[in-house]
């Protein structure tokens, strides 16, 4: 007998009543006060912190609301009517009016596709499948003037639907259960507004690719005896062998596998088949995991494990943390902790609280490779955690997943598309290195991890947590507007002192002794702390050898033909690599534009410091980290245990070394040129800057041993080098806010980039021309006020062969950008024959 899904079974939706006051209270809330009634979410104050705000229909009151449908439906009125695409007639023309159906009451079902036509279309769901489908699941349905099956999402279920259109009917369900709760569905359909991402695409990052497939399972069949087989009479006149085989399976409590009830029945497959040819027994088809995957947790790399009692700031930020959990409402949390002052004991401690409860917590860190540190921390002061990270197997990855949905996990960590996580009784978002820039992506859909998170934390009415000793201006500009609520955390651990930083100015050139890459100064430094065996982290921004290979005789520097960048010389093979493509060639050995023989490789990558250091030092023990030495699973594991037990005492790479690392012997700490990120056309360069200086400074003085910091750079009074020697975020942050609202740049205003890619470049341009001129009309058409800027070729104006063009956006109201977005791009339609795309990116990190 086929069994069905028990309540257990299916995907909980335990706050769904707390959005929906009509729903009353949830059952089993935790905290106490999580069960007051629920409010109606307020609407916002518009303008309130561009990047902590919501889609339009969560925003704005119902007064607005109304307003703008009145004004929207003056709009249409102007214009001539444009009829709604909906599946029929997207393809065909309307039927005449007498071959229309009487209207008649059905379920419709909207479905969206991950390929355009994107959709949504309706399809009737036939009464076979009304009490299978749920919004969440994938169907197949016919699409298009063929036809032709096609895998989509259902996302919402009308039940008392009216149609006089004959709709085609809802094919196959694919799953059994929805692979997004409503909850998520609702994400998802909201990123898609936001975003302007087609829903399906969504889905897709959502749910990983393994869940889809169901990575690490097979069709298992299982048997049991049909009612009818019951009957005494029946089995009194089958031949022995059956006979036998159905008395087990009726006596059996649950179906069998086929090996089960042979194995049970002592027979063959023969009688099995015989059975089942005449109807006294049922098979169903039940999908399960192969094995368990052997999760690997973090080996301890030697980290002392004893918890401290709480210092001042840390139980002040924990109660903090703690009475917004117990609010049951969404409040969002900035903790600004300087480096070393403990902000992972308060979060671990946060959840500790919140786990009492039942409840379960999403913790989204940078890399987790990159700091396999916080995840030891994580594994050893919980019974179940789920990291998820970018090395897991497809079968660990939906192993991990079915876990996370069934609710047998009490903290997932992992990188921003943790944010997604199935946790069935969710409680708290946490995002330690808040400022991370891993946490947007940077491919479709382009979404930010923080601000995903205050978008399902806000449905969820539970707090979000941003955490780092560098916030990013977004969060401290929310902060000031009441969006988000600060909690300050000025001091380390055990009241030791932030390290002293010494600014060596790059530009003396006596002080640069013998030409290399390391002054005088650090020079001298690094060399007294190897003698008191102290350890050295020197850090420098660009991998590779040498960043130029240009020739001295006719001036040709060798370029990435597929993207006209400079190509980076590594030493490892004579490679000449392309950073941006990875296109590769040997280095030539002379100038291939002259023939002169003599090629010079200028600018200087973490492969040519590290020659340097072991020349000047060789008593150090030296390790690089950098992507190119660490591509192996486990290799930065690897290097951080050996640099904790001492067998390594100077560690040199490019930014990954600069994060969240916790070492009390690093008595020094060296930045070769702290410039790198200075001068890049980007409004967030001083940000980028001011945060990498102050993260790797961090890195020393977290023990009773002290520790200094020599930064060396070319803009000794560059006030993002000034205020991060000093340690000083406010003022950095007050100055850098007041500088951006000179230009209305974010977080004071919002900002869009559309940039468009053709392998013709003439194309591309047309094309960039013609969206612009559509956004210019529709800008004018809805009377906002927005900025449009160009087209202009990026800073990157050729990109893995194909030209590029870009089209910036600016606007007080992320909502007024969106709309006149949305408005020019929806029927903006590239000509099949050309091969030009065009990206929209709201809020984007990357200008280049
Ligand atoms: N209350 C405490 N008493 C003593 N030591 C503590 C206490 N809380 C945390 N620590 C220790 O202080 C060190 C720094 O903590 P942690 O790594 O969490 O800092 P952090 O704020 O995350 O810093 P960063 O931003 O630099 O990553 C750790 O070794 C931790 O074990
Ligand atoms: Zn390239």
């Amino acid at each position: 007998m086929p069994e069905s899904p028990s309540e257990s079974d299916l995907p909980q939706d335990p706050h769904g009543s707390q959005a929906d006051p009509s729903s009353g209270n949830a059952a089993s809330g935790p905290p106490p006060s999580h069960q007051q009634p629920a409010i109606r979410q307020r609407a916002l104050p518009r303008n309130s912190g561009t990047d902590m705000t919501l889609p339009d229909w969560e925003q704005f009151s119902e007064e607005e609301l109304a307003q703008r449908r009145l004004a929207e439906r003056e709009q249409s009125a102007k214009k001539p009517a444009q009829p709604e695409i909906k599946q029929g007639q997207l393809f065909e023309l309307d039927p005449p009016p007498w071959e229309l159906e009487e209207p008649q009451q059905l379920a419709i079902a909207s479905v969206v596709f991950r390929d355009a036509p994107h959709g949504p279309y309706d399809y009737s769901v036939p009464s076979e499948l009304l009490e299978k489908l749920r919004p969440g699941m994938r169907v197949e349905v016919p699409l298009g003037r063929r036809k032709k099956l096609t895998a989509g999402w259902c996302t919402q279920i009308d039940h008392n639907a009216a149609s006089n259109r004959k709709l085609s009917p809802v094919g196959t369900v694919l799953d059994e259960q929805p692979l997004c709760d409503s909850h998520l569905v609702r994400l998802v359909l909201w990123m898609s507004h936001y975003y302007q991402c087609p829903a399906g695409q969504i889905f897709d990052a959502l749910i990983p690719a393994s869940v889809r497939s169901s990575a690490g399972t097979r069709q298992q069949t299982y048997y049991s005896a049909e009612h009818k087989a019951r009957d005494p009479k029946v089995l009194e006149a089958l031949p022995p062998k059956q006979k036998r085989a159905l008395t087990v399976l009726i006596q059996s409590e649950k179906p069998l596998t086929g090996p089960q009830w042979t194995v049970l029945a002592e027979c063959t497959q023969a009688p099995l088949q015989a059975l089942k040819k005449k109807g006294l027994v049922t098979t169903q088809q039940r999908r399960e995991m192969t094995g368990t995957p052997s999760l690997q947790t973090q080996k301890s790399d030697g980290e002392e494990t004893e918890t401290h009692p709480l210092t001042k700031d840390q139980a002040n930020a924990y109660q903090r943390i703690v009475a917004a959990i117990d609010s049951g409402q969404a409040k969002t949390l900035l903790l600004h902790g300087v480096t070393g002052s403990g902000k992972t004991e308060v979060y671990i401690q946060a959840i500790e609280h919140l786990v009492k409860y039942d409840r379960a917590a999403i913790v989204l860190v940078p890399e987790i490779s990159l700091t396999p540190q916080t995840r030891g921390r994580f594994e050893r002061r919980f019974s179940s955690v789920a990291v998820l990270h970018s090395q897991m197997t497809p079968a660990e990855r939906h192993y991990q997943w079915q876990r996370i949905r069934r609710g047998d996990v009490q903290v997932v960590v992992g990188p921003r598309s943790a944010v997604f996580a199935p946790l069935p009784r969710l409680g708290l978002i946490i995002l330690d290195e808040e400022h991370d820039n891993s946490f947007k992506q940077d491919t479709q859909p382009r979404y930010h991890a923080r601000k995903v998170a205050f978008a399902r934390a806000k449905s969820l009415n539970i707090p979000l947590l941003l955490g780092s000793a560098t916030p990013s201006l977004e969060s401290w500009h929310a902060t000031k507007t009441g969006v988000a609520e600060l909690i300050s955390m000025p001091k380390r651990v055990g009241d030791r002192p932030m390290p002293s930083v010494q600014l060596v100015d790059l530009r003396a050139r006596d002080q640069r002794g013998g030409g290399g890459a390391i002054t005088r100064q650090l020079t001298q430094a690094v060399k007294e702390t190897l003698t008191e065996n102290g350890q050295v982290i020197l850090l420098l921004n660009r991998r590779g050898y040498a960043t130029t290979i240009q020739c001295p005789a006719c001036g040709h520097v060798v370029s990435c033909p597929d993207c006209d960048l400079p190509l980076t010389h590594h030493r490892d093979g004579g490679k000449a690599v392309c950073h941006y493509c990875d296109y590769t060639i040997g280095t030539p050995p002379w100038c291939p534009a002259c023939r002169f023989d003599g090629i010079r490789y200028g600018g200087l990558g973490t492969q040519k410091l590290e020659m340097e250091v072991r020349a000047k030092f060789p008593q150090a023990n030296v390790a690089r980290m950098d992507s190119d030495t660490m591509r192996r699973p486990g290799s930065h594991q690897k290097v951080l245990s050996a640099f904790r037990s001492g067998e390594l005492n100077l560690l040199l790479g490019t930014q990954m070394i600069a994060k969240g690392l916790d070492f009390p012997n690093v008595l020094l700490v060296g930045v070769i040129n702290a410039d790198g990120a200075l001068h890049f056309p980007d409004f967030r360069a001083s940000e980028r800057t001011f945060q990498l200086v102050t993260q790797v400074a961090g890195r020393t003085g977290r023990g009773q041993r002290g520790g200094r910091v020599i930064v060396q750079t070319f803009s000794p009074e560059h006030e993002a080098i000034q205020a991060a020697s000093r340690h000083d975020y406010e003022t950095f942050a007050d100055a850098e806010l007041q500088s951006r609202r000179r230009f209305n740049y974010p977080p004071l205003g919002s900002i869009a980039r559309i940039i468009l890619r053709g392998s013709v470049e003439e194309q591309a341009e047309a094309a960039a021309n013609d969206l612009t001129q559509r956004l210019e009309a529709s800008r004018t058409a809805l009377g906002y006020e927005v900025r449009i800027l160009g087209p202009a070729p990026p800073p990157m104006a050729k990109l893995r062969g194909k030209f590029r063009f870009h089209i910036l956006l600016q606007c007080l109201d992320p909502l007024q950008l969106g709309a006149t977005i949305r408005r020019a791009t929806d029927r903006f339609k590239i000509p099949d024959k050309e091969d030009v795309q065009y990206v929209v990116d709201i809020d984007p990190l990357d200008m280049l």
